[in-house]
């Protein structure tokens, strides 16, 4: 407890409570450890704070899009109540390698769970114990891109993952192996640019502790815990406010995405601003032919 008082301490908590409640639900933990002494108390502070995560299994629904058709690739399920939506790859049988179809009806399914609102959180998983994916099917592969059940050559799985860069939920990957993700320059951001190299480079295999020594995940578990840790981890997000996520998610990508980061950041300080009375007097004094009145918010500093 170095350098804080029994009551500076009560001080800050009393802050990173307030915080907790109303803006940055990831500040706490950061601060929690930094004036704690040991990780087991930072953990002890962090509880006080939340509570406990309930650890219980979640029971999945079969869920469907507005569309009406079947999905044959990919398994579509919501959590009923809990605001989880969980998308698998199934083909299993080619360790979960993906032709245009999975990636038509993984849009439709990301599509789907971004609409919902009461959907916060979605999780992206593979059928089996072998393989989370193992990339495009390369059966199907020809000159002009992946080919299934028309002869158009597609490399659709970059619209893929724009969607889920920009979806303002979080999607957490629950893998059996890694995946490189949006080519090599965010892997590269994340494991630092002398890892990707010899990762690219010379093409080896890494298990999962590896994997997590590098930063490419964020926490290892035995395979059959995988599916629990990973919904604690849904639930410890839903509890924090959805905005802040939204905006949170946004803001870590905006720099690295450019102008189409700012143009989301931006998006999402709109929205943001539709929701006040400043942004209503706006509205209503077109709609009503008159000028403004702006002259009762305040300038902040
Ligand atoms: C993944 C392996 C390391 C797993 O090895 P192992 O556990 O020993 O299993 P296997 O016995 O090898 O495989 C079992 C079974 O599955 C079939 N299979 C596995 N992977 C694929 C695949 N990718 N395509 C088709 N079939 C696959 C395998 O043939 C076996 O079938 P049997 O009938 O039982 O024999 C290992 O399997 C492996 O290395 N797989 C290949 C991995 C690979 O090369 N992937 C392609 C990477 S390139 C890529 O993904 C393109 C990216 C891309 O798609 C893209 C890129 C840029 C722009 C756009 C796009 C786009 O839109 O597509």
């Amino acid at each position: 407890m170095a350098g804080f008082s029994e009551k500076e301490l009560r001080a800050l908590e009393r802050r990173i409570s307030n915080i907790a409640g109303h803006l940055l639900p990831v500040v706490p933990a950061s601060l929690a450890t930094r004036i704690s002494p040991s990780p087991a108390a930072a953990k002890d502070s962090y509880h006080r704070v939340h509570g406990e995560v309930n650890a219980k299994e979640a029971v999945w629904s079969i869920a469907c899009d507005d569309s009406g058709k079947e999905f044959m690739d990919i398994i579509y399920e919501k959590a009923v109540g809990e605001g989880i939506a969980k998308i698998t790859i199934n083909r299993p049988e080619r360790r979960n390698a993906f032709r245009p179809q999975t990636i038509k009806e993984l849009i439709r399914a990301f599509d789907d769970a971004r609409d919902d609102s009461s959907i916060g959180v979605i999780i992206l998983t593979g059928k089996g114990t072998k393989a989370f994916c193992s990339g495009g099917d390369q059966a199907l592969r020809k000159s002009d891109g992946y080919v299934d059940y028309d002869s158009v050559g597609r490399l659709n799985v970059l619209d893929l993952q724009v969607q889920i860069r920009r979806l303002p939920k979080p999607v957490i990957a629950m893998v059996g192996s890694f995946d490189a993700g949006y080519g090599s320059s965010i892997m590269s951001r994340l494991v630092g640019p002398k890892k990707a190299r010899e990762m690219w480079f010379l093409s080896r295999f890494y298990d999962a502790f590896e994997a997590e020594k590098m930063g490419l995940v964020n926490t290892v578990v035995p395979l059959e815990k995988l599916e629990l840790e990973t919904v604690k981890w849904c639930r410890e997000i839903l509890r924090n406010s959805p905005t802040a996520i939204r905006v949170l998610k946004s803001a870590l990508n905006a720099a690295d995405d450019g102008h189409a980061g700012l143009q989301e950041l931006g998006g999402n300080a709109t929205l943001i601003f539709y929701g006040t009375e400043e942004a209503q007097e706006g509205r209503t004094a077109y709609m009503e032919r008159r000028r403004p009145d702006f002259s009762k918010f305040p300038r902040k500093p």
